[in-house]
């Protein structure tokens, strides 16, 4: 910004609505808006308060575009996620996103001139490069592609051994699929073999058992990872890779997502390719959530969160720098966004007290997403964040209300007590229990979160407050993968394939509550509208214009 000082800060009055309004912004994680069938969870749900917003107020009630572009994703064929999302949402502005970013970076070569490679570069000559990350075309925490054109690139620049230790998915793409990915990535490897390389896969687990845990959940995720790319050690050994996700995959009700850690051993049973001193590591996922617990245990010398027996000094460095304010990791081969001047921080600067809360597995989408991938408080006095924690070491569809009724209290009493003009919620339902497929499970996960919303706005009805509701991306609205007329698609036993992922569909935004001025509707002229103009709306709500660089407010007033 032009000045740094106070008034830079200073948002313009709005000309026709009110400061002072109690403010609920609840997001719905996972719930888009897609045909009534009985894959669509949310329609099958008994879901009252949702329904009304659409039939009994339809200018109070909309959909905006979660994915692709307006996300900030490369094309249109990029489904939404929780990082873009709630950074959108919270930033008003859309920023090229780390897939995209990355992408650049490798077309143009730039990455390899970066600082973070010439650090790893390093340890080329005597030591292993190790790759760590998601191993799926996804697109929402790494893709196959990028790690491809990495590998190629590395080996192009130096790195003579190089070890490859994966996380199967399963949740981005549908389970089974990492057989395939195994398979691609195993051809790339045995060419670089044939040119010299000395080029394998060490290890391996899927992302929801090993590594890719978030928001410090369950360390013993990171703890499983570790063991198995560190120390080469885990409960099942295989002699490739292939072999050990086939193996692995035929104990029942075995899944991409929760593979067991394996670790692949030579001739003489000893692993191929633990961690040692003077290796470079990098984790190739852009997405930061669920990389942060593994960079602290590879980075931070004062670190209790488990025993890592043996800390390897390396060149480590993220396939971005995954969180700024922490500088963490201090090394990376990809400059991330530089999402600045989020709503939040305007808000906080003119006045607007803010309580954000949801369970610890979303807890960071509406705090840390939501500012621009910053950790901590703008302003401490002004701020309070609350986390329920989540519960551990089980998926969600056992228990599909999660803490949504906790969270509600919490945000139904932050609103009851008149200290907050915010109060911003994330409620995970729908897109915790979606990623786990079971489609009974999800509808009671869509009830529950139903059940929250109401318990919201009926407290912002006795503060004579606003609402708005609206959701980061789709999931729990369709369940099933189809064809392009939008058929269920069978699989070659006759199966129906379930989709675990989040889909490209547009999500519902609801405006009301009694302190909602008479003339506020939606505006018919952003028709393309998408997540990142509702930060400029709820700047309106709270009073205020939004800065002129945002995306437009989706709302105006008229004259009754
Ligand atoms: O669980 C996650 O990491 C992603 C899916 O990969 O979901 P969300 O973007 O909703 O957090
Ligand atoms: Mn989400
Ligand atoms: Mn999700």
């Amino acid at each position: 910004m032009g000045s740094t000082g106070q008034n830079a800060w200073k948002l313009a009055d709005h000309p026709k609505l009110p400061k002072g309004k109690t403010v609920a912004m609840v997001v719905l994680d996972g719930w888009g808006e897609a045909k009534p069938d009985q894959y669509n969870c949310i329609h099958v749900a008994h879901t009252p308060t949702m329904d009304s917003f659409k039939t009994t107020a339809p200018e109070k009630w909309r959909l905006i575009k979660a994915h692709g572009t307006a996300v900030g994703l490369p094309s249109e064929d990029d489904m939404g996620n929780s990082e873009v999302g709630h950074n959108a949402l919270g930033a008003g502005r859309i920023f090229a996103q780390g897939a995209k970013l990355v992408d650049l970076a490798l077309a143009s070569g730039k990455i390899y001139d970066g600082e973070g490679f010439k650090y790893i570069k390093e340890c080329f000559d005597n030591g292993t490069l190790h790759l760590i990350g998601l191993l799926s075309d996804g697109g929402v925490h790494s893709r196959l592609d990028q790690l491809q054109l990495l590998l190629k690139g590395a080996a192009e620049n130096g790195a003579k051994r190089i070890r490859v230790h994966i996380l199967t998915d399963g949740r981005d793409v549908l389970d089974g699929s990492s057989i395939g990915f195994v398979e691609t990535l195993e051809k790339d490897l045995s060419n670089l073999r044939e040119k010299g390389f000395d080029a394998q896969i060490a290890s391996g687990g899927g992302r929801m058992y090993v590594t890719m845990d978030r928001y410090e959940n369950d360390w013993d995720v990171v703890k499983r990872g570790w063991d198995a790319q560190v120390l080469g050690e885990a409960p099942y050994k295989f002699r490739n890779a292939i072999e050990a996700v086939k193996k692995l995959r035929e104990e029942p009700k075995a899944n991409d997502q929760y593979l067991p850690p394996f670790v692949i051993v030579d001739d003489s049973g000893n692993p191929v390719g633990p961690i040692k001193d003077g290796d470079a590591v990098v984790t190739f996922n852009f997405r930061a959530d669920r990389m942060v617990m593994l960079a602290k245990a590879l980075e931070y010398e004062d670190f209790d969160k488990f025993d890592r027996v043996r800390v390897p000094k390396v060149h480590y460095a993220g396939m971005l720098q995954y969180d700024g304010e922490l500088k963490l990791p201090g090394h990376y081969l990809v400059s991330p966004p530089e999402i600045d001047r989020t709503s939040g921080e305007y808000l906080v600067h003119n006045g607007v007290r803010t309580f954000a809360c949801s369970e610890t597995v979303k807890f960071g989408h509406v705090t840390f997403f939501w500012n621009g991938n910053r950790s901590g408080y703008f302003n401490q006095e002004m701020e309070e964040y609350v986390e329920i924690p989540s519960d551990v070491g089980i998926t969600f569809n056992v228990q599909p209300k999660m803490k949504a009724k906790e969270i509600a209290e919490k945000a139904r009493d932050a609103i009851l007590s008149g200290k907050f003009d915010q109060v911003r919620v994330n409620l995970p339902n729908g897109d915790m229990v979606g990623h786990t497929g079971d489609i009974e499970a999800t509808i009671v996960a869509c009830k529950a979160t139903d059940d929250a919303v109401k318990m919201i706005i009926d407290a912002i009805e006795q503060v004579g407050g606003i609402f708005v509701i609206t959701a980061d991306h789709g999931n729990a609205e369709d369940m099933v993968k189809r064809d392009k007329s939008g058929k269920p698609l069978l699989d070659k036993n006759g199966n129906l394939q379930i989709l675990t992922s989040h889909t490209l569909q547009p999500v519902p935004i609801a405006i009301g509550g009694p302190g909602l001025a008479p003339g506020a509707r939606f505006r018919n002229d952003v028709p393309t509208g998408g997540l990142a103009n509702v930060a400029a709306t709820v700047m309106n709500l709270h009073g205020f214009e939004a800065p002129s660089d945002y995306e437009p407010t989706l709302i105006e007033v008229v004259d009754n």
